[in-house]
């Protein structure tokens, strides 16, 4: 995929694990996103309930294989090894995850994506061979309890300004009601959890922010 595919698939971007869907199926949560727009997903297994080992890498090739048969890439969050098992399209990194540059080296084939919260730690993702950023949080949220201070979309302005250039998307208690300053700020697209996957119609949510993004 290249930069310009990539900047069209972060758009809507679902970022989700089976403790952020309400007791409902991760499966028919995705798959009603699916439905209603969403370009791109991230398994992210974490919090009170994460299904670990066997349960996880079940459920894991069940959302690839449906991202698969829809033309939607399919990343995992942190975990190198599942990354691979699982065959997906890339992995995103924090900077309290495995060094960005090591890797970048090990999975030369997949899509390398890294949270940035400043435009020194987006500067030396770039130099590590990022593909994307996410830049968070946006706003206040209360899916990540270890989330840094908000910094609004004024610090994806400051990154534009400062030179980068990497696809980029923002993150952090975004919905429909606050997607849009982020887009203007120089972001190429919302990445959200609570938004779709704690929506009452995540087909719904997704349509909407959809709606609002084009
Ligand atoms: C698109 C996107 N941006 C940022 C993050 C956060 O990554 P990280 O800081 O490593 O925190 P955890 O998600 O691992 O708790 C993300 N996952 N996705
Ligand atoms: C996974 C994640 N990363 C963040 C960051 O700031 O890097 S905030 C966050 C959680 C986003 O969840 P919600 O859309 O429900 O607020
Ligand atoms: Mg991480």
């Amino acid at each position: 995929m290249n930069s310009e595919e990539l900047r069209k698939a972060l758009r809507l971007y679902l970022v989700m694990g089976s403790p952020n869907c309400g007791g409902a199926d991760p499966y028919a949560v995705l798959e009603a996103a699916i439905a209603g727009g969403i370009t791109m997903f991230q398994l992210r297994e974490k919090g009170a309930g994460a299904l670990q080992g066997s349960a996880l890498l079940e459920l894991g090739a069940r959302l690839r294989s449906l991202c698969a048969q829809h033309q939607i890439p399919f990343i995992v969050n942190d975990d190198e090894r599942l990354a691979l098992e699982l065959e997906a399209d890339g992995i995103h990194i924090g900077q309290e995850d495995a060094p960005a540059a090591a890797v970048r080296q090990r999975l030369k084939h997949m899509i390398v994506g890294v949270s940035a919260h400043d435009l020194g730690e987006a500067q030396s993702a770039l130099a590590e061979g990022a593909d994307y950023l996410g830049v968070g949080p946006q706003y206040a949220t209360r899916t990540k309890l270890d989330a840094r201070e908000v910094q609004g979309p004024a610090m994806i302005a400051r990154m534009r300004e400062g030179g980068i250039g990497l696809p980029l998307v923002g993150i952090g208690g975004i919905d429909a009601t606050n997607a849009l300053p982020v887009i203007r700020a120089g972001a190429d697209g919302v990445a959200v959890v609570s938004a779709i996957a704690g929506a009452r119609s995540p087909q719904e949510a997704a349509s909407e922010l959809i709606r609002i993004l084009q």
